[in-house]
């Protein structure tokens, strides 16, 4: 019996993955693919022509690397649904708004008509009763330090150069924004509970708790 089946995975469930810069959602997205055999939708660094001037100067360019991700994760989500299912996605949608785009306005990093217009861009195109939310949102939750840790081990340039009082904050918004988060169900993981890199038998017992939580919920499926 493959694994989906084994757990009442349905074929085309929509997971998406959230959680702060560097607590392992690509890793955990890839993982989770492999295991369930389901398409991936990866959010793309190397190609995005506004993330390293954006780390050069926030207050630039934050309203067009907004404009960008929003198109981008649009895009993604269009695909998955024309699909017909059956992805994990890195990195949800919501983070966009709920965290970096907020973030950047409340710090004085995005001016405050710029934060007007992509809000309301980003109501109109997703808070609407016509987009598919997924099935489930896998919240990845850690320790700052080992975070920290994880983005220093990772060492993409742009990010070392950022000072830690960013990722800090970052981590904060994040709690306060997953306790009051109901776009769709939620099922938390804490990064010290499941090790997917060091034991991969770990990955059985988050296939085991996202079916029971996809049973729960199935009421979202409508
Ligand atoms: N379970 C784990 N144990 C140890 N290291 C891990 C684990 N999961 C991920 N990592 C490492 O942590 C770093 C960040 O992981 P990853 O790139 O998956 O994070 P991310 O949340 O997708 O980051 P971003 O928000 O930038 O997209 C990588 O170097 C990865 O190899
Ligand atoms: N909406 C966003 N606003 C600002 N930054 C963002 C956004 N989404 C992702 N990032 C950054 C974090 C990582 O450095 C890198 C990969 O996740 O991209």
């Amino acid at each position: 019996m493959n694994l989906r089946d084994k757990y009442g995975i349905p074929h085309d469930a929509v997971i998406t993955i959230a959680g702060t810069v560097g607590v392992g959602k690509s890793t955990m997205t890839k993982t989770l693919a492999e295991a369930l055999d389901f398409k991936t939708s990866f959010e793309k660094v190397d190609t995005n022509p506004y993330l390293d001037r954006f780390y050069d100067d926030f207050s630039k360019w934050s309203f067009h690397l907004q404009i960008y991700f929003l198109a981008e994760r649009f895009k993604e989500q269009k695909r998955m649904f024309e699909y017909g299912g059956g992805f994990i996605q890195d990195r949800s949608i919501y983070e966009d708004t709920g965290i970096f785009a907020r973030m950047h306005k409340e710090k004085g990093t995005m001016d405050p008509v710029d934060y007007e217009t992509y809000t309301s861009l980003f109501d109109a195109m997703v808070m609407t009763p016509y987009f598919p939310h997924p099935d489930l949102l896998i919240y990845l939750e850690g320790s700052l330090e080992s975070i920290i840790g994880r983005i220093q081990e990772r060492g993409r340039p742009m990010e070392q150069q950022t000072p830690i009082t960013y990722w800090e904050e970052m981590h904060g918004r994040y709690e306060d924004w997953i306790d009051n988060f109901n776009g769709c169900p939620v099922l938390r993981l804490n990064i010290n509970d499941y090790d997917i890199v060091k034991r991969p038998e770990d990955v059985e017992k988050i296939l085991d708790r996202i079916g029971s939580h996809l049973t729960k919920t199935a009421v979202y499926r409508g």
